[in-house]
């Protein structure tokens, strides 16, 4: 999968929260890269990835993946999208807390039509490549902050996404853990040949990328 963006705008808010983030920002992402957003706080990472991730459309422009913008279509569309091509890695992992690893992959692949024996298989597998396969049945509170970052890291991957989102992946672990969760995203973007994009504060994450955007807050 290719992802380019094309001359978007963006505003968050409204009325007095009106907020200009993105004017005419134009960049283009190639699959098996890793690309690192960097900026100081408020200068839109966060809004970049909800746009690439069909989260948010912008006031205008073209965001494309593959052939298509994604900006021209339906709500349930865009939603299929959204399961079925995009992976994505929030700061926290958002884990479910009653659930064990496996069951955190389970639960995505129901949501997007799945959840047979063969899912837990590949489950498995996913959580083996982020060197989980000891772990399999512990819960979040179960794991250590880097454990769970790599769960969340396994379901982003699960379904097997062209386009790979992740926030802030190492802000809640330590260093050696920051280190180990950067290799593996480089990893598991060459592997799976997926475009990724990381919103960091993290040298270590950003040494590691291929290429790095720097953000700037609108005037
Ligand atoms: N729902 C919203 N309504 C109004 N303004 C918003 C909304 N969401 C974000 N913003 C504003 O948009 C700008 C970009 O926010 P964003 O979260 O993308 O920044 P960021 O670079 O990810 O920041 P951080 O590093 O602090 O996470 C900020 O100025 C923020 O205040």
């Amino acid at each position: 999968m290719t992802l380019s963006l094309s001359d978007v705008t963006v505003t968050r808010g409204h009325g007095r929260t009106r907020t200009p983030v993105f004017h005419e920002f134009t960049a283009r992402f190639e699959p098996g890269r890793v690309t690192a957003l960097v900026g100081p706080s408020g200068s839109g990472k966060s809004t970049l990835l909800a746009v690439a991730g069909a989260l948010l459309l912008p006031d205008s422009g073209a965001v494309v993946l593959d052939d298509t913008d994604i900006t021209g279509l339906r709500e349930a569309e865009r939603t299929r999208l959204r399961r079925e091509r995009i992976g994505y890695m929030f700061q926290s992992g958002n884990l479910l807390g009653a659930l064990t690893a496996t069951e955190q992959l389970l639960a995505a692949s129901y949501v997007a039509g799945g959840g047979t024996r063969r899912h837990r298989a590949r489950a498995v597998a996913a959580l083996e490549e982020v060197g989980l396969a000891d772990r399999l049945k512990h819960r979040p509170d179960q794991l250590s902050g880097g454990e769970r970052q790599r769960v969340a890291l396994a379901r982003a991957l699960f379904l097997g996404p062209g386009l790979l989102l992740v926030d802030e992946p190492t802000a809640a672990v330590d260093r050696t853990q920051a280190d180990a969760i950067a290799k593996l995203i480089i990893d598991r973007t060459r592997a799976h040949d997926c475009v990724t994009l990381v919103a960091t504060h993290d040298p270590a994450v950003i040494a590691t990328a291929d290429t790095r955007i720097d953000l700037n807050p609108e005037p």
